[in-house]
């Protein structure tokens, strides 16, 4: 207890009665305090118990006060009949009163009052960081700023949260209403001051309330690596590209990551005709994991639909997907891609035809216009150079087609670039996927080019394998981990990823050293791809899987071409340090401002480019689409199909 101060007697009188007088007034005094003390180490227990009886009345009057009126009466009921049991039980009103005396004193305990606020060194921190920022965030003649050297850092940031390590977890700042918070740039210095001051080697993610004037800083954890290729517990049509931070969707999904299932919020893709972003376009460095992207979307799709992989860069690495129920091939060639690519553009447009000769019949459209496709394009820039070596057309000319009109058809084209060859993707490629993917160290200004829009985090010094950002449409940029899906015909796999990719390939229907079928085949047949134009099934023509060397074809063209790489037949690529918004080379390429995507988002870029293309392929294709709406002649059929067949240019 601490001492009270005696009240102060004043004397008067003669010096020497004074000093008698005083004398004895400090002796009584010292004689009064030695009392009080004793006698507060006497009742000190008493007088813990009336503190704590004390805040317990004041507890259950709030009680009171805060039960409804209508709860009132049972309540004081119950109380009165537990003080009658009380009473009527032998010694029960003596327990009573020793229970009573107990929670007084648990009640009255001092307490000791808890810490609050940061620490010096987190002070220390907060005051460097409020310094750093005066001269972004305050103007000459500003009579009441909230940034000023020496200022009140308090006032400027209303909350913050350091984690154990003392590491800066959280942080809200408020900052004047003049400051320019519109503008990318303005935003991006002061982003980059809070990204130093806080502590290098984290991601931080920046929400910035333009309504309020307030940013808030929060520390990001890294994305889980440890998501393996595995069934995800979608809907048909749905695809997990990879794993985002949980603050940013709304949905989880139970996944299997090391020894644990747990619930992750997963990045899902929606395909299919109701999809407003139907096709995808994933850029990245070489090595950042965009063909480990493809693998696993090839997976994910095989579950509901067919799958036609085009591996540009001829690394074999679909290898594992050949002859596989639902794989209607794996080509690495400019030939086999050029027949696999023409073929299913005339397929799009065969399944539009028959979908609308239903529509007017008044029938549903039939099964085998409804089975997902998919065209699933590694690097086709790399056939690109060959096709024009060898002066054949470019291979992406065929995703023209599925492009536009595959989403009513069921066809959905995924197409995986280099950055240093986005220059040479078509003008199609670019204006039609609308679900974006960047993977790999890219700068905000690289991830704008790509995505339409930067990153609302910091970049990080060493990036995992499949890491990047990712957008549909014109959602949120979202950070993106890719679940690892290595090449299981890979000897450096670890054998865990070896056996989980393994288990999500469909059973073969073509044995592994290509002698014929395994098994018989049924439903969905393979299509004949290398016959473009012929919907027979493979039943009739090749098989299925039969997947082309690149090797020959590339030998074929070098015979013939000579060198591939000659300068005349090589565009140059881009410096990706030089970053290029590839929607708008579109525009410079074709050289029409119908091509160019406006910068509000993708989706407003469609109608523009239905008609911007060039005419040369477009015009048929027009041509087929508006016979497949009844405007045009009927279609021919063959074989009881309706043929679709490139109509006449
Ligand atoms: N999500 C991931 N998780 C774990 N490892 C990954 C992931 N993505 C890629 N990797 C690993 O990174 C390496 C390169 O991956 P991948 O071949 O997919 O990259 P890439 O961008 O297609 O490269 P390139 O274009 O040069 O072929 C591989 O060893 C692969 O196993």
């Amino acid at each position: 207890m601490a001492r009270r101060p005696l009240p102060r007697i004043l004397t008067s009188g003669q010096p020497l009665a004074r000093m008698t007088n005083s004398a004895s007034l400090a002796r009584s005094r010292e004689l009064a305090r030695t009392a009080a003390d004793s006698a507060s180490d006497v009742f000190h227990p008493l007088i813990i118990i009336a503190r704590g009886l004390r805040r317990l009345g004041a507890a259950g009057r709030g009680r009171w006060v805060a039960t409804p009126r209508e709860h009132r009466g049972p309540m004081a009921f119950f109380v009165g009949a537990c003080v009658l049991v009380v009473c009527l039980v032998p010694y029960g009103p003596l327990l009573a009163l020793i229970t009573l005396m107990g929670a007084g004193a648990w009640a009255g305990r001092e307490r000791t009052p808890v810490e609050t606020g940061p620490g010096e060194a987190a002070t220390e921190r907060l005051r460097a960081l409020y310094e750093a920022l005066v001269p972004y965030l305050s103007v000459d003649g500003d009579p009441s700023p909230l940034y000023a050297p020496d200022g009140d850092w308090e006032r400027a940031f209303p909350e913050y949260a350091f984690d154990d390590s003392g590491r800066l977890e959280r942080l809200q700042l408020k900052y004047p209403a003049y400051f320019t918070d519109g503008e990318d740039c303005a935003r991006a210095r002061i982003e980059q001051v809070l990204y130093a001051k806080a502590g290098r080697g984290r991601e931080y993610h920046f929400a910035w309330d333009e309504l309020t004037n307030q940013l808030t800083l929060t520390a990001l954890g890294p994305l889980p690596t440890d998501i393996a290729a595995q069934r995800f517990v979608t809907s048909p049509g749905e695809l997990v590209l990879g794993f985002t931070d949980p603050d940013f969707v709304q949905r989880t999904l139970p996944v299997t990551g090391g020894e644990e299932t747990r619930d992750a919020p997963p990045v899902v893709w929606r395909t299919g005709p109701r999809s407003t972003e139907p096709h995808l376009l994933a850029l990245g460095q070489p090595g950042t994991g965009a063909t480990t992207l493809l693998r696993s979307l090839a997976l994910q799709a095989l579950q509901h639909g067919d799958v036609l992989v085009i591996d540009g860069g001829g690394t074999g690495e679909y290898g594992c997907l050949a002859g596989r129920r639902g794989v209607l091939g794996v080509e690495s060639g400019l030939a086999g891609a050029l027949a696999t690519l023409e073929w299913a553009s005339h397929e799009t447009e065969r399944r539009l035809i028959a979908a609308n000769r239903a529509r007017q019949a008044g029938r549903p459209a039939p099964d085998d216009t409804r089975r997902p496709l998919w065209i699933i394009a590694d690097r086709p820039t790399a056939l690109a150079h060959i096709a024009s070596a060898e002066g054949r057309e470019d291979p992406q000319e065929w995703l023209q087609v599925p492009l536009r009109h595959g989403r009513a058809a069921h066809v959905t084209v995924v197409v995986a670039e280099h950055f240093e060859s986005a220059e040479l993707l078509s003008e199609p490629v670019r204006a039609h996927t609308k679900a974006r993917v960047v993977l790999g160290p890219a700068t905000a200004e690289e991830v704008r080019a790509v995505l339409g829009a930067p990153p609302h985090t910091t970049p990080i010094a060493q990036v995992p394998p499949g890491r990047g950002y990712a957008r549909l449409g014109t959602a949120a940029v979202l950070r993106l981990q890719v679940p690892a899906t290595p090449d299981p015909l890979d000897d450096a796999t670890g054998q865990a990823h070896r056996e989980a990719v393994l288990a999500l390939l469909p059973e073969r229907t073509v044995p592994a050293d290509g002698a014929g079928p395994a098994e018989p085949v049924d439903a969905p047949q393979p299509v004949d791809v290398h016959k473009a134009g012929d919907v027979r099934t493979a039943g009739e023509g090749r098989s299925a899987g039969d997947v082309r060397k690149t090797e020959d074809v590339r030998a074929a063209g070098d015979a013939k071409t000579g060198d591939v790489r000659k300068p005349e037949n090589v565009r140059k690529p881009v410096d990706i340090r030089k970053p290029v918004d590839i929607r708008k080379v579109g525009a410079r390429k074709s050289g029409g401002a119908a091509a160019v995507e406006p910068a509000d988002g993708p989706a407003a870029a469609e109608g523009a480019t239905q008609d911007g293309e060039d005419g040369s392929a477009g015009e048929p294709v027009g041509a087929a689409v508006r016979a497949a709406h009844g405007k045009g002649g009927e279609p021919r059929v063959v074989n009881g199909s309706a043929d679709a067949s490139r109509p006449e240019g």
